[in-house]
């Protein structure tokens, strides 16, 4: 029998919802350091399955090599990763990282080229909850790639509940999953606070002009930002309190601490932001407070006043 289809790097609560979607229909080679973390609420009994299809978890990453290998690791463990591991890895290799880099200020897609060179690169990113996936429900994402190989990755990953949109615009599409994790953690941190749904609306729509601003400024379609990539997972993520980031962001706001075991990429990539926005001249005010905040360098009433009081402009 031939080896697997599909490589899974990473058995956290998305490695392990993609492999139980994709495991029906391919072979499947799911790799952690630990046991997987299987999403809450999934199916995990085995079903029946033909010899063409079926997963396989271990702890041996030599085996974890197939003609697509995802990368469902956090965004900051992603490159150390990979400058240990990245010559064994083999095959297309798509991300499914959403955060910037805070050492490099780059994204998955440059981190991957940096220790892969001459990898076919794709980013698997947009709306979808672990939870979602794993138990196959209906969900559509965007894979970016700019290769030849785009079509087949894209057919090779989509299953009948798990629609995938194409798209060349790598750049786009890692930024917008990066930036939106950012917004979203200032869209629970005004609900916590108290300061309402019209509140939040405003800084989901401002923030999506600063994503908007920053992403174009380093080569992004604005066209992307407003897919499944961008705006897409922005309302996901800023309305749903299944969101880790939102949820940390709740706290933020109520003054709670938060379990610093949970991954939240954004508040990582709001101080990447921070320190990258400025090199380009781009201004990203709701970006910046949720870097003070999350550092403890500003109070919830302060952000507040701070973008109250920003000058009056045209939208
Ligand atoms: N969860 C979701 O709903 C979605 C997540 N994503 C994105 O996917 C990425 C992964 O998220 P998610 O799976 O939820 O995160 P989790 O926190 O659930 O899991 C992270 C996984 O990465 C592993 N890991 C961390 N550091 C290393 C390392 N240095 N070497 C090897 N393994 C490591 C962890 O291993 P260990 O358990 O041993 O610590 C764990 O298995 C994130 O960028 C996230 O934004 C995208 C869409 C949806
Ligand atoms: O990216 C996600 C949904 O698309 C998951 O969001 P959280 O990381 O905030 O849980």
């Amino acid at each position: 029998m031939s080896g697997p289809d599909i490589a899974i790097v990473g058995a956290g609560a998305f490695g392990s919802a993609l492999a139980l979607a994709l495991a029906p229909t391919r072979r499947v080679v799911l790799w952690g350091r630990n046991p997987p973390r299987w999403p809450a609420g999934a199916d995990l009994t085995e079903k029946p399955r033909t010899d063409d299809a079926g997963l396989t978890v271990t702890t041996d990453l030599a085996q974890a090599t197939a003609p697509i290998t995802l990368l469902a690791l956090p965004a900051q463990a992603l490159r150390p990763f990979l400058s240990q591991h990245g010559p064994a890895l083999s095959g297309a290799l798509v991300s499914t990282a959403k955060g910037i880099d805070l050492e490099t200020l780059e994204g998955p897609s440059r981190s991957i080229a940096r220790a892969c060179p001459g990898a076919v690169i794709a980013v698997l990113t947009g709306p979808s909850f672990a939870a979602d996936i794993a138990r196959g429900l209906p969900t559509a994402l965007t894979l970016a790639c700019a290769d030849p190989q785009a079509e087949a990755i894209q057919h090779a990953l989509a299953t009948p509940t798990l629609r995938l949109y194409r798209t060349a615009d790598v750049t786009g599409a890692e930024l917008g999953g990066a930036l939106k994790n950012v917004i979203a953690i200032a869209a629970g941190a005004a609900i916590g606070a108290g300061f309402g749904d019209s509140a939040r609306a405003a800084i989901v729509t401002r923030g999506f002009a600063e994503m908007t601003r920053l992403a174009t400024r380093l080569g992004a379609e604005a066209e992307t930002l407003v897919g499944l990539s961008g705006l897409g997972d922005l309302i996901l993520t800023s309305t749903s309190d299944q969101s880790r980031n939102f949820r940390y962001g709740l706290s933020l706001g109520r003054g709670q601490t938060f379990d610093a075991g949970v991954t939240v990429e954004g508040a990582a990539t709001a101080r990447a932001v921070a320190r990258l926005a400025p090199r380009v001249d781009v201004e990203m005010p709701v970006a910046s407070q949720v870097a003070a905040l999350s550092e403890g360098r500003t109070t919830i009433a302060a952000a507040l006043a701070t973008l109250l009081n920003r000058p009056l402009r045209e939208e």
